[in-house]
């Protein structure tokens, strides 16, 4: 991961400007407060004229809608909103179809657009909705959650969840525009911005050891939203746009991005895709234990391990399955829903390991019963 984006963060007045690219289906990345007021401006440039259907979830209908609705109108956009109940449940299958037909009913046609507008529910709901609408159409990502303003409005993975595991039904679908207003930030929970915090902590945990010890020194700034918010917004998308750019379709090194994933997606699963573990709070506690397991296995010094463990736990995310409410299958559950990862080729286990802090590997055919037996001890830690 360590070539540099198809272009290096551009900043103008307070935006910045990062280009993910991909031959013609390159697309700009812009980050800065306002950009959703000038969400019509932008997309009627690329689009003009479009009908567009603005998929979105309540809460953030409540705060941002209104906004986007005036802006695209002022652009001489026609928006149609899509409402879709808030949180992880909303990506399956039912929801999913709900969403299609809403679009159809308003007639998006091939050459109008579907605008995702919230977190990566909406984002990965509404970019599976634009991929398979008509055979694809195209979509503008507005990612309103720290997590989705880093991570998933970016990068083309879209999808949604089956009684089988996360994200197992779904398409690569770029996005041609991603508007990641950080204004919007300032209405996201507190719990919220946390578990998007994993997902920024996850790129200096791949590649990227200065920006990990940066983050230890200036995550009150980050949480406090000053300038320090915008440069890890940036610095996330960078080291996104880079590796998306190499490896689109995660046939080599995209998989690095599943750093804590592969734990972390069947403790999800395990609870049921509920408020009781957010995604980005199955992603600290998946980091935490890859390290702890690169550890066990030798491959990493115990303090890394220790140090990753404690940066998380000091920024308030869980580090251990005993961080999480309720009951979880047991292992041979969790084994099971591990054996349905997406990285699984023929059977064989792909776990994202580390050899220090900013040394993350793809380690191919991990045996199972020493995950097996890890994860026993790892039941009964506190
Ligand atoms: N496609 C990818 O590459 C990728 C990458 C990472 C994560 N994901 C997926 O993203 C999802 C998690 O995304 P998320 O953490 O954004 O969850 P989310 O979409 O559920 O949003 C989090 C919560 O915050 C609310 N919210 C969002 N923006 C708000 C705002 N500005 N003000 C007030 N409330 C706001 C939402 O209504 C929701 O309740 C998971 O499904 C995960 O699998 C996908
Ligand atoms: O973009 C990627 O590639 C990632 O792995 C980013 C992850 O943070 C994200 O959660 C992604 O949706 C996981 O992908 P999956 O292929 O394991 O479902
Ligand atoms: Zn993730």
């Amino acid at each position: 991961m360590n070539t540099p984006a198809a272009s290096e963060p551009r900043a103008a007045a307070d935006r910045t400007q990062l280009c993910v690219g991909l031959g013609e289906r390159s697309y700009d990345i812009v980050i800065g407060p306002g950009l959703l007021a000038e969400a019509g401006a932008r997309i009627a440039a690329l689009r003009p004229g479009a009908r567009v259907g603005i998929v979105t979830d309540h809460n953030v209908a409540d705060r941002h809608l209104g906004t986007v609705e005036t802006a695209l109108r002022a652009a001489g956009l026609s928006p149609t909103p899509v409402l879709v109940a808030p949180g992880e449940k909303s990506k399956c299958f039912a929801v999913f179809e709900e969403v299609v037909d809403a679009l159809l009913a308003a007639r998006i046609e091939r050459g109008d657009l579907v605008l995702a507008l919230g977190g990566g529910v909406v984002g990965d709901l509404a970019g599976f909705a634009a991929a398979a609408l008509r055979r694809g159409v195209d979509f503008v990502q507005a990612p309103t959650s720290l997590l989705a303003q880093v991570d998933s409005s970016v990068g083309g993975k879209t999808g949604i969840n089956s009684r089988h595991g996360k994200n197992l039904v779904g398409a690569f679908h770029q996005p041609i525009l991603v508007l990641a207003d950080t204004g919007a930030l300032d209405t996201l929970p507190l719990r919220e911005f946390r578990s998007g915090y994993a997902e920024v902590a996850k790129y200096g945990l791949i590649d990227n050891a200065p920006f990990f010890a940066w983050l230890e020194r200036k995550w009150q700034a980050v949480f406090g939203g000053g300038p320090e918010r915008i440069e890890a917004i940036a610095t996330s998308c960078a080291s996104k746009a880079a590796v998306v750019s190499r490896d689109e379709k995660e046939t080599g090194d995209r998989a690095l991005l599943n750093l804590g994933h592969t734990f972390g997606h069947a403790l999800e699963a395990g609870a049921g895709f509920s408020q009781r573990l957010l995604h980005g709070e199955a992603v600290a506690i998946g980091m935490a234990q890859a390290f702890r397991f690169s550890a066990a296995q030798g491959l990493c010094a115990e303090g890394d391990a220790a140090r990753v463990e404690a940066h998380l736990r000091s920024v308030g995310l869980p580090t251990r399955i005993a961080d999480i409410p309720g009951t979880l299958p047991d292992t041979d559950g969790l084994m099971a829903l591990i054996g349905q990862d997406k990285k699984v080729s023929r059977g064989a286990l792909t776990f994202i390991l580390a050899r220090g802090i900013g040394q993350s590997y793809i380690a191919r055919d991990v045996d199972p019963s020493q995950v097996r037996a890890f994860l026993e001890v790892e039941r009964q830690s506190r």
